[in-house]
């Protein structure tokens, strides 16, 4: 009896601007088989499954998975029993490994939500007990490697009935491949459907029960797989005979010069390296990953810091930095293609570009002409699919992504070619055009130094191999010796237990990166300035100043959690302040003296419809329009500016004692305001780490496109982002009522740039995904106090704009240089 269907993509089509990515594909995979998809670079096996998935709809056509139609979708996909492992992982950097599987699994397979860290780690357990990666990491400080385990421990702990995975093994070590090998074996025998994309047919003959070829977005049909060899195999992709032989190795290049020595280089991970390439050589580095290979050749290009000596073509040259190791004629592909490869929102032209400018140049000025034919070149001479240089390159597929970057690398003029990964992604037909590429530029004279883990990539196009160990080079192979079987020898017998992936982090950066740092850092300096300025002026703890220094921190804190929840999302609001004051002018005509409570219950409510109408306001303006933050909030700052000003040009409308004597209410010394301000503060943090609300707006600060296919609604959180920003600016106008007395229209406006600057140092990124609420009231409780401090210390009001400069400026280059020190390499 033939299994069920599971996955059924039934006559789809789809259409890119300029491309037809699809046209009119069926493909359909069984319960408990392997089914590869094969295809040149750009043949749309991701568009497919981008399809399938429901991340992408499609224009003509239907999907069902376990017989359910699908409809761009990724929710109702997932919870149809899909995951799958993206070319590049969905994953939001700026939450934690935990955070992200939890959000990544269906909701029927989350653990409860205090406990994502222990299940977490069971997950990653599971997977391999020397997993390198901890669930509390944040996933940008993760290496390519670390990503991709934890998108596939998300998609497994799914429990999916149709795994996708696309090009998984491309940054995987052959352990962690195996490993990936076994799991599709144990998820086949429960009936699990999976579709596996790669370019390694190897890999596709080991674990493929049936195969469907795409060639330019058709069909080639379905076969067999496991009684088809590797030559039929690379046929059917290519649709004809492909020349497979690599290049022919250099001969008699021990007498010529050497192009690069490298003496005594030491750096992070790897010590004492002596090395050289000769005219005409291709010198491969080989050895398990993370024993310094990689980091040697990042050192090499100026990445990462080294000392030692380096001449090329006799001459002393730099690499003490990326820049001067251009200059020196280093140039290096990096393996990383989506971090360090590409702009991806620059055109294909202008990716191209950017490492040889200089050929553009004529009198001090770019001539497009010369960029445009030089970029429509070298598309031409690598075959890259693309629709024309001007199309964004972050639209192009994954191979034709890397041939373009190697086109841009080589396009500079390299002395000194560095090459991470050369083939990662491209189909079989490009990657002997790249190796031809590769043995040409050696032969004028480049110097070439190769990566791989792919061995049989480096036993074919290099001429020698040096095996790194521990850091050290500890073997080298030339001549008859360089073929697979005697590098894997090497690499297996000099190194026998593998070191989990060193950080050069150091402690002190990790900790500034992390969720506390700012918090610590910041009640050490309100501390130590309360201190000081407590031992120059003995009035500075007095009842009396507190007095009236303390209901301003509640003000000034909770129009900052405001803005603080809406950064989460990556937006920001700068109509707050003159909200607040249109707060105070509206509950002037109604909280005065006199007034009834129903006179007084209207004035609320009209202020509780006016706070959340400017809120949906500025999300309309912002989400559905797409006007930027910035724009559609500084719009509704001059609007609700002029509404206060009709309303009340001057101020007026003094409000009653009751109101404000309420208002002015303390436990002790502390006023009520504050004690209300603190109480949420601490329970909007418990919120932002513990509940799921808190995820999704990180989540979704962090990566928009990520957190959609985590399910996560971007429209309705950031709608709830904008109402929660203008309901916090209204309740900060409660407090205000007692300092500022009656209706005075200008009286918030100073609040929008100190609640940015309270967020700002209390840790938030501008970009999104990152923040504190605890951070944010800290940041109010300094900012208050600068501005108080001047006059107990007997300096002008100037110093009040110089404090609070010096510290937004030290506190957003501490962070954002702490989180870049942060990020693994
Ligand atoms: N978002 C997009 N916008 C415009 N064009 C796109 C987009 N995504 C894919 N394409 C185009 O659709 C075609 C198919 O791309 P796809 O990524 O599906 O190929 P692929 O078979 O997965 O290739 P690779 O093996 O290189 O990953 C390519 O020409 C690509 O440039």
């Amino acid at each position: 009896m033939q299994s069920s269907i599971l996955l059924k993509v039934d006559s789809v089509t789809k259409l890119f601007p300029g491309v037809r990515a699809l046209d009119n594909v069926t493909f359909e995979v069984r319960a408990g088989e392997v089914h590869a998809l094969v295809g040149e670079n750009g043949a749309g096996k991701s568009t497919l499954m981008g399809v399938a998935s429901g991340a992408l709809m499609a224009d003509e056509g239907s999907v069902a998975i376990c017989g359910e139609r699908v409809l761009g979708d990724p929710e109702v996909a997932r919870d149809l029993g899909l995951a799958i492992v993206r070319q590049e992982p969905a994953l939001m950097p700026d939450l934690t490994v935990s955070e992200n599987l939890y959000l990544g699994v269906p909701p029927r397979c989350r653990p409860p939500i205090n406990q994502t860290k222990q299940w977490a780690r069971e997950l990653l357990g599971r997977w391999s007990q020397d997993v390198s990666v901890d669930p509390g990491d944040r996933v940008n400080t993760l290496n390519p490697e670390q990503r991709f385990i934890v998108e596939i421990v998300k998609a497994l702990a799914a429990e999916p009935k149709v795994l996708v995975l696309d090009e998984p093994t491309e940054h995987l070590l052959p352990e962690d491949v195996e490993r990936l090998f076994q799991r599709i074996k144990q998820v086949t025998a429960r009936e699990c459907a999976v579709v596996y994309i790669s370019h390694r047919i190897r890999e596709v003959q080991k674990v493929a029960d049936r195969l469907t070829v795409l060639r330019d977005g058709q069909g080639q049909g379905t076969y067999d797989a496991t009684s088809m060899d590797e030559h039929r195999i690379v046929e059917l992709i290519v649709g004809g005979e492909l020349d497979r032989e690599f290049p022919a190795k250099a001969a008699g290049t021990d007498s010529e010069p050497r192009v690069l020595e490298v003496k005594d280089l030491r750096g992070p991970g790897f010590s004492n390296v002596n090395m050289h390439v000769r005219r005409g050589e291709i010198v491969g580095l080989a050895g398990i990953d993370a024993n310094g290979q990689r980091e040697f050749m990042r050192a090499l290009a100026g990445i990462l810091p080294s000392s030692g000596h380096l001449s090329i073509n006799g001459k002393k040259a730099s690499n003490a930095n990326p820049i001067k190791a251009t200059s020196s004629g280093i140039r290096y592909l990096p393996g990383d293609r989506h971090q360090e490869g590409i702009l991806a929102e620059l055109s294909v032209r202008e990716n191209f570009s950017l490492r040889s400018l200089f050929k553009d140049l004529a009198a001090g000025l770019t001539s497009r002409r010369n960029e445009t034919q030089r970029a429509q070149q070298a598309v031409d001479q690598f075959a890259v699919k693309t629709p024309n240089v001007e199309t964004p390159i972050g639209s192009l597929s994954g191979g034709n992504q890397q041939k373009l970057v190697l086109a841009s690398v080589l396009a500079g003029d390299p002395k000194v070619l560095l090459v991470d990964e050369p083939t990662q992604g491209v189909d079989i037909g490009t990657r002997m055009e790249i190796y031809k590429t590769l043995r040409q530029v050696a032969s004028r004279g480049v110097a070439v130094i190769v990566v791989s883990s792919d061995q049989q990539e480096i036993a074919g196009l290099c001429d020698r191999v040096m095996i790194f160990s521990r850091g050290h080079v500890v073997k080298e192979l030339s001549g008859p010796e360089v073929v697979e079987s005697k590098i894997t020898a090497a690499v297996l017998t000099s190194t026998t237990t593998r070191e989990r992936t060193s950080s050069s982090t150091s402690g002190f950066w990790k900790w500034t990166a992390g969720d506390l740092a700012p918090i610590i850092m910041l009640a050490i300096a309100i501390i130590a300035l309360g201190a000081y300025t407590g031992s120059v002026n003995e009035y500075y703890f007095t009842e009396r100043n507190l007095a009236g220094v303390l209901p301003l921190v509640a003000t000034l804190a909770l129009v900052a959690f405001g803005q603080q929840i809406l950064m989460l999302v990556g937006g920001i609001d700068l109509s707050v302040g003159p909200l607040m004051g249109l707060v105070l002018v509206l509950q002037s005509f109604f909280l005065i003296e006199g007034a009834p409570p129903e006179t007084q219950a209207l004035g609320w409510t009209i202020v509780l419809g006016v706070v959340v109408l400017v809120g949906t306001l500025n999300w309309i303006l912002v989400d559905p329009l797409k006007m930027h933050p910035m724009v559609a909030t500084l719009v509704t700052f001059m609007a609700l500016q002029a509404v206060s000003l009709q309303l009340r040009p001057i101020p007026g409308g003094l409000f009653s004692d009751g109101v404000l004597e309420s208002l002015d209410s303390t436990i002790g010394l502390v006023p009520l305001t504050l004690a209300a301000a603190v109480i949420l503060g601490f329970a909007l943090e418990f919120g932002l780490f513990r509940s799921r609300w808190g995820l999704s707006f990180r989540g979704l600060g962090s990566r928009p496109e990520a957190a959609r296919v985590a399910g996560i609604k971007p429209r309705m959180t950031r709608l709830g982002a904008y109402i929660g920003c203008s309901l916090f600016a209204g309740l900060a106008a409660i407090p205000m009522m007692a300092q500022v007395g009656s209706g005075d229209p200008n009286s918030g406006t100073s609040y929008t740039l100190t609640s940015i600057a309270a967020v700002v140092i209390g840790g938030a990124s501008l970009f999104g995904g990152r923040g504190s609420f605890i951070g944010a009231l800290l940041g109010a409780l300094l900012i208050t106090q600068v501005n108080v401090v001047t006059s107990f210390l007997g300096v002008t009001d100037a110093w009040q704009s110089y404090l609070l400069g010096g510290m937004i400026l030290a506190s957003v280059a501490l962070y954002s240089k702490s989180r870049q020190m942060a990020v693994a390499k």
